[in-house]
């Protein structure tokens, strides 16, 4: 089974039955000219490394390097623990990225298979020196991800990625199969649909700090998604390129949460992964090479950088984004 595929067929089928998201087609184009001017005169590459608050320790020059597993640790408790940071005011993702790194460059057997199997609460506050919401899910999260690394995969990660013999989808199945807290599918209308947001972010971190080569090659990258998560179809949403129903806009703006599963939920989730499919595939077509994944980080960068400006983001609480 090609979990990728699965994931853009059945976000593709939400989408057409969606009633409380929709995407603005005049405001989709609008808004993908808008980017290919800005892109002609400018082209976007964005370089993950150069983000100061992630790890990264390999030198791109020596091939040796890119089989290096300490990034590939820190990515894989990173996008362990990606998720849902709203609850606690003012937490960020930044907070968490750096909090690894920095734990990481004071003990680099930190995020070994053993440890991660043994992480308390007390460890993760020690990590990041503040409150995180969910602290039992994450620690729990944690010590699952050691534990199946020690149980199938030698304690080694590295040894799961090459198992994926450089294909994405071959690893975001892996990685779903083995750790259960990875599996975010739900039911929409009685059919399973699927998003997988931290399986296929953690091989896009992967992609990303490795450059494509080494631990990060993916001859199918092109295959993954955008990551579903709360960003996203917020500046989508402002951009006015997808559209709530004035029932589902009046809840977000007055931050009511919206339940896990709920119809609501899973097409703003659903109708995003489309959107951006539609928005790459316009691009493409346009001579403009780019990855949904690099739309989507283009999309969460202008979001972060806009964060007081936008209005309010939609809040499930979950362990999947
Ligand atoms: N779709 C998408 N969602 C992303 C990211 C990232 C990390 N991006 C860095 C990694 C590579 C690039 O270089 C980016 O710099 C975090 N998130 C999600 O956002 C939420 C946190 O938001 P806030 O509360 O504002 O910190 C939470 O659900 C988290 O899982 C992304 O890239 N795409």
């Amino acid at each position: 089974m090609d979990p990728l595929a699965l994931i853009r067929e059945t976000t593709a089928y939400v989408s057409s039955l969606s009633t409380h998201v929709k995407i603005n087609e005049q405001e989709l184009v609008r808004e993908c000219e808008d980017f290919l001017e800005k892109h002609k005169i400018k082209p976007h590459k964005e370089i993950w490394a150069d983000n100061w608050f992630h790890y990264c320790d390999i030198d791109i020059e020596h091939e040796s390097s890119t089989f290096t597993d300490l990034t590939a640790k820190y990515i894989l408790v990173l996008d362990t623990l990606n998720f849902c940071f709203w609850p606690e005011e003012g937490l960020e993702y930044e907070h968490l990225a750096r909090g690894l790194k920095n734990v990481l460059i004071a003990n680099p057997k930190a995020f070994d298979a053993d440890q991660l199997a043994k992480v308390t609460t007390e460890t993760l506050h020690n990590w990041f020196g503040r409150e995180l919401p969910n602290i039992s899910e994450r620690v729990r999260l944690v010590r699952e991800v050691g534990t199946v690394l020690l149980a199938h995969f030698n304690g080694s990660i590295k040894e799961m990625i090459l198992a994926a013999k450089n294909k994405a989808s071959v690893l975001v199945d892996l990685i779903t199969s083995y750790f259960w807290g990875f599996r975010d599918s739900a039911v929409y209308r009685g059919k399973q649909v699927f998003f997988y947001k931290r399986a296929q972010i953690f091989v896009g971190d992967l992609w990303g700090a490795y450059q494509g080569r080494g631990l990060g090659k993916f001859d199918d990258i092109k295959q993954l998604t955008m990551f579903a998560d709360y960003r996203v179809p917020q500046i989508l949403e402002s951009l006015k390129v997808i559209e709530y129903s004035p029932e589902l806009k009046k809840m977000i703006e007055q931050k009511q949460e919206i339940p896990y599963g709920s119809e609501m939920e899973l097409e703003i989730r659903a109708v995003t992964v489309h959107c951006v499919e539609r928005m790459r595939d316009y691009f493409n077509k346009h001579h403009c090479e780019l990855l949904a994944l690099e739309i989507d980080w283009m999309l969460w960068g202008r979001g972060e950088a806009m964060l007081d400006k936008l209005p309010p983001h939609h809040r499930t609480l979950t362990i999947f984004y």
